[in-house]
């Protein structure tokens, strides 16, 4: 698809991906400020969550930090896995991802005992995507605090 088809997400973006054994569906939802407090109806059957900070956008770093702070300090989302995508890698003033750590350290402790892990990719050449996704599948599969669904596994 071409870059310049991609709009802003305003509604919910459904896909559905195979990765190996397992079958992932992705709901996109919009990062905007004003669409945010839309996130939380999405937690409880939710399996993973994949949280996309542009890596060239220094001005909304803390408001992506505040916002990922919500994301991690809430109950429905318990021992469920993030994967952090710091996207945008391909543009050569980017953050780099210590940056981004140093930016969101506050977060740190409410992570608690799930599995999380920043990935640096771009979407744009692909380069780090399916590194975090296929961490992404490893981590909902073995996780007995919200096992996947089994019809979902082959
Ligand atoms: N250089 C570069 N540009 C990217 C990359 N990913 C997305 N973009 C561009 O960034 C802009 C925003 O991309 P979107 O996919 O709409 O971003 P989004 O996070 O889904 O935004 P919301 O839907 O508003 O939450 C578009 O112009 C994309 O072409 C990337 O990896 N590298
Ligand atoms: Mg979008």
């Amino acid at each position: 698809m071409s870059l310049s088809k991609i709009t802003t997400t305003v509604g919910l973006n459904i896909g559905t991906v195979d990765v190996g054994k397992a079958r992932l569906m992705f709901w996109d939802l919009g990062g905007q400020e004003e669409l945010q407090s839309l996130w939380d109806k999405y937690y409880a059957e939710c399996h993973g969550v994949i949280y996309v900070i542009d890596s060239t956008d220094e001005e909304r770093l803390s408001e992506s930090k505040e916002a990922f702070e919500k994301v991690v300090s809430s109950e429905a989302l318990d021992g469920v896995p993030i994967l952090v995508l710091a996207n945008k890698q391909d543009v050569e003033t980017c953050l780099s991802i210590p940056d981004i750590k140093t930016a969101f350290s506050d977060c740190t402790c409410k992570i608690g005992r799930r599995d999380c892990l920043t990935q640096a990719c771009s979407a744009l050449t692909g380069k780090g995507v399916r590194e975090g996704i296929e961490w992404m599948v490893k981590c909902v599969v073995r996780n007995v605090h919200r096992p996947p669904r089994q019809r979902d596994i082959t």
